[in-house]
């Protein structure tokens, strides 16, 4: 590692779970950018779906260890930066893709240590706010959903398309912070030039903006306030059994995600995707692999593991 190199420019993707990090993401990798990107994705579930969603060949990706990022894995976010940065090609740009219940300022009080002084410079903090769901978080989820905003440089008021207008409005009235940039977007459709190399946090940190909750206290375990459900089969789903099953699915489940083997279509690999009571299921490109079901599930207050487990057995062909 040399000090002749100018710090790598990092900016972290935040926003709640489903929100749309993922397909904002995508975008980027996808846009019309010329720089050498390194992705950094953390999925909270136990399989790492998010990797599999990212659809560019041209960056390195790493998957930081299963998890919160901003609590339980902050040493393998540490070693993974090192990595990157001692790499004889080193990337021009770093993409962080926070997983939906982490708190980003925790990241960001990472990337400022003494350690990556050199190396590293925030760029900015985006944050994506789900129009279609942000309403319906209460408790801790809307806390967490707040602070995620709390921090951000860029907010990205996305799924417009399922939200009225009236209701945007209001996420600008009683959520955002004056000093962050907004956007508003359906499927996260932006411009790569507003939200890369901005240097919108540097700005924002000058001691004489007030208000800027940049608070890296993490006082909460997301392990405990979140639960997480897998589940992996190699035996063909029925399509209408498996909308029938995300349909039923208990409220304390917010989010699930992964791939299905579907009788209907089994040379196609098949993605689910459930936020809130919004479900998906869209085909994709043919197995590149042996066919089979991966699916991820988040919610909290415990969920019931063998009444979701009986569910997707029920899908069976
Ligand atoms: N209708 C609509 N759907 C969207 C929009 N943006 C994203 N989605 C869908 O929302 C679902 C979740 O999007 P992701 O990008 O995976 O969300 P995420 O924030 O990465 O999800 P987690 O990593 O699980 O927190 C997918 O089915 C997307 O296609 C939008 O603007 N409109």
């Amino acid at each position: 590692m040399s000090k002749k190199f100018s710090p790598i420019p990092v900016t972290v993707i935040s926003g709640f779970l489903g929100a749309g990090k993922t397909t904002l993401l995508n975008r980027i990798l996808n846009g019309d950018h010329g720089r050498k990107i390194a992705v950094m994705v953390n999925d909270f579930g136990e399989i790492n779906i998010d990797s599999q969603l990212i659809v560019s060949a041209e960056q390195s990706m790493v998957n930081l260890s299963n998890g919160c990022i901003c609590c339980t894995v902050e040493s393998d976010l540490i070693e993974q930066l090192h990595k990157l940065i001692s790499l004889r090609e080193r990337p021009e740009y770093i993409l962080i893709e926070t997983s939906g219940v982490s708190d980003p300022s925790k990241v960001v009080n990472t990337l400022c240590y003494p350690q990556f002084r050199q190396q590293l410079t925030v760029d900015a903090v985006v944050a994506i706010i789900d129009a279609d769901n942000f309403s319906s978080l209460d408790g801790d989820r809307r806390k967490l959903a707040m602070d995620q905003l709390s921090v951000a440089d860029i907010v990205v008021i996305n799924k417009t398309d399922l939200a009225t207008t009236r209701q945007v409005e209001s996420f600008r009235q009683q959520w955002l912070y004056p000093y962050a940039r907004v956007f508003e977007t359906q499927f996260a459709d932006i411009p790569v030039e507003l939200l890369l190399g901005t240097e919108l946090f540097e700005t924002n940190h000058s001691p004489s903006k007030s208000g800027h909750q940049c608070n890296a206290n993490c006082d909460h375990n997301h392990n405990q306030q979140f639960a997480t459900y897998s589940w992996e089969s190699d035996q063909p789903l029925s399509l209408s059994k498996l909308r029938h099953a995300l349909k039923q699915l208990p409220e304390n489940l917010y989010r699930a995600k992964g791939f299905v083997y579907l009788a209907e279509s089994p040379k196609h690999r098949c993605k689910v995707h459930l936020v809130g009571s919004r479900v998906e299921i869209e085909k994709e490109e043919r197995w590149q692999q042996m066919p089979k079901n991966q699916l991820v599930m988040i919610g909290w207050n415990n969920l019931d593991a063998a009444h979701l487990n009986q569910a997707l057995e029920n899908c069976y062909s």
